[in-house]
């Protein structure tokens, strides 16, 4: 398939504690690997978006292309409990220089066909313009439903552009929507206002999104998650890692100024992953470039392993 790579086997390893007992299993040890284009009936398709074009578009600092691998590095020697059998790597999406709508197509082609196979998807981006074409593959695949996106996020990533960017990907999810004339159900939470202009918040407006603010976090993510949960069918989940104060996630292009602390989106994060209408999940604008010695990476990967914990 063109635009795609099986994981190189070298990612995959870790220490072997195995002979100490039977269960003493890394999540390395328990994952299996397939091709893109073999779904299977159940479990999580762990497929990795090697791209960073959307940042480079949106003036950011590229880097994200390399967070796929470095992901699964920091994920694979985790130990691995109920949940994370359930795990299949189904390589990389690659993007040929600017060719973003090429690959982007690629990865929305490749979600369909999983989530129309029975897997749930988790992909490891890649800048947010991973979630274009996640979101795309997943209300396609869910075309008579209520698909509810969850971003938690410092912006609102509703830019108004030509062509795709990191920034563009809610605003094209809702165009698509439109054309389609089904219900644009798009929540931010975490978003910080010293980081959109007044343009973007007036847009978040009239697209009717649910925001909940950095500062309100603590109070109004849990309340306002219930409300929008209940008038969905199903949920993709994007989490573009600059939503976490930059004290914990430096690895990221544009760094939150606040951030919401990884402690406070756990227990929002877990209610999500309980709701029994999880379908998507992607982990997004992470930056190896700028990690201090894995802290980034590890964090990110325990998001990642918790989310494969709780979706079990
Ligand atoms: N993915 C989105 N990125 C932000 C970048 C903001 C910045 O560079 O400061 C956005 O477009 O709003
Ligand atoms: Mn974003
Ligand atoms: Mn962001």
């Amino acid at each position: 398939m063109k635009l795609w790579r099986p994981t190189s086997p070298d990612i995959w390893q870790g220490r072997d504690d195995s002979l100490e007992a039977r269960n003493a299993l890394r999540l390395y040890q328990t994952l299996a690997q397939t091709d893109l284009f073999a779904p299977k009936q159940s479990g999580i398709a762990l497929i990795g978006f090697e791209c960073d074009a959307g940042v480079k578009r949106n003036h950011g600092r590229t880097g994200a292309a390399q967070a796929p691998d470095v992901l699964r590095k920091a994920l694979a020697n985790m130990a691995s409990h109920s949940g994370h059998d359930n795990i299949t790597d189904m390589g990389t999406i690659t993007v040929e220089g600017d060719q973003l709508e090429a690959a982007q197509s690629a990865l929305s082609d490749a979600v369909q066909a999983c989530q129309q196979s029975g897997m749930r998807t988790l992909v490891f981006g890649g800048g947010h313009e991973t979630a274009w074409a996640h979101g795309r593959g997943i209300l396609d695949a869910f075309s008579q439903e209520r698909v509810l996106i969850i971003n938690l996020d410092a912006h609102l990533d509703l830019r108004k552009a030509e062509h795709a960017t990191s920034g563009t990907p809610f605003r094209q999810l809702a165009l698509y929507c439109e054309e389609q004339n089904r219900e644009f159900q798009y929540a931010c939470f975490g978003v910080s206002r010293a980081a959109n202009t007044q343009a973007l918040w007036d847009e978040a407006t009239r697209l009717h999104v649910t925001l909940v603010e950095d500062l309100d976090f603590r109070r109004e993510a849990l309340p306002a998650l219930e409300k929008v949960l209940a008038q969905a069918d199903r949920v993709y989940l994007t989490i573009d890692l600059d939503v976490l104060p930059a004290g914990e996630m430096p690895a990221v292009s544009a760094p939150a100024a606040l951030g919401v602390p990884a402690l406070d989106l756990l227990p929002v994060i877990g209610e999500i992953c309980r709701s029994g209408k999880l379908q998507a999940v992607d982990l997004v604008e992470f930056n190896p470039t700028y990690d201090r010695d894995g802290q980034g990476a590890r964090l990110a990967a325990r998001l990642a392993w918790q989310i494969a914990h709780w979706w079990a």
